[in-house]
């Protein structure tokens, strides 16, 4: 499924927090997002799964814009991973990934043998088989992750968005992951920190900062000593392994009077001070 957005933009209380983002995710595409904390990747990926209403731009699905369809219609389509999301109530392990078959049921029926064949390929995919009949409130948060990984290949969705998926894995976990994600059939636009991690299971990576979609391209393209530099804001190194693979090591934090300069941002009004209260 091809994930398209055209000049998206979404402010919350009046603040700009996705500025005017272009955007096309092939079909099969596997795409890391990246930025610093706040720059919008968040906000972004819920306007991408239908959870945010633009305020202007359209998001499109193969095609076809998707702001009128359903959260019915759209969980066909498209799976979303958020960070720390959970059930309100306790529920079994297996309960919560065949939540994931909510949008194929009617509210009426009960899961079916196809609805738990689904459910446990799904758990299988992500190694919580054996966990299946466990408590939601009893799992680790990197058990609970690989859960909500599993709730979402359990939607069969052909596109998968999620965001910073690899928290709370131990290494071997996030790398099992990262091969999962890249090696899937579906479209793939995954939100990450782990700039080395992104660029080497990422087909692309596209770079945030402030709202804006600022970089797109290949891994080597996308991690410049630049954008380390002057986005992300450390002193770091990149190395190509002996597979010819990026990695990114850091030395520290830039602190600001190292930081290299910026183009100047477009000046913001001035906010009006009222005088006389107390
Ligand atoms: N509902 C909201 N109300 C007010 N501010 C919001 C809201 N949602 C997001 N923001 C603000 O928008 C900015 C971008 O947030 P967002 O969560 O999209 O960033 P992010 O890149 O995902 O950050 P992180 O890497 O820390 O998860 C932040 O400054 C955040 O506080």
């Amino acid at each position: 499924m091809r994930i398209t957005a055209e000049g998206l933009s979404w402010a919350a209380s009046g603040t700009p927090v996705v500025r005017g983002v272009d955007l096309d995710v092939a079909p099969g595409e596997t795409v890391g997002l990246l930025g610093p904390n706040g720059s919008g990747k968040s906000s972004l990926l819920r306007c991408l799964a239908g959870l945010r209403a633009p305020d202007a731009g359209t998001v499109r699905y193969d095609g076809r814009t998707v702001h009128d369809w359903s959260a019915r219609k759209i969980a066909r389509r498209i799976a979303f991973v958020e960070q720390d999301s959970g059930p309100g109530t306790d529920l079994r392990v297996a309960d919560v990934v065949g939540l994931g078959r909510t949008p194929f049921r009617d509210s009426l029926r009960g899961p079916d043998a196809t609805d738990r064949a689904v459910v446990a390929a799904a758990l299988d995919r992500v190694g919580l088989t054996a966990l299946a009949g466990r408590s939601w409130k009893g799992l680790s948060g990197g058990e609970r992750q690989r859960a909500h990984i599993a709730r979402a290949l359990a939607q069969q969705p052909y596109g998968l968005l999620l965001d910073e998926p690899t928290n709370h894995l131990d290494v071997r976990h996030q790398l099992e992951l990262m091969e999962l994600l890249a090696g899937t059939p579906q479209t793939v636009l995954v939100a990450l920190h782990d700039l080395t991690l992104a660029a080497r299971h990422c087909d692309r990576l596209l770079l945030m900062h402030r709202g804006r979609l600022i970089a797109s391209g290949t891994p080597a393209a996308v991690l410049t000593p630049e954008h380390l530099a002057r986005i992300f804001e450390v002193d770091a190194e990149l190395a190509t392994d002996s597979l010819g693979r990026l990695s990114v090591s850091y030395r520290g934090p830039l602190r600001a009077t190292a930081l290299p300069s910026a183009p100047a941002p477009a000046p913001e009004p001035l906010p009006v001070l009222r005088q006389g209260t107390s």
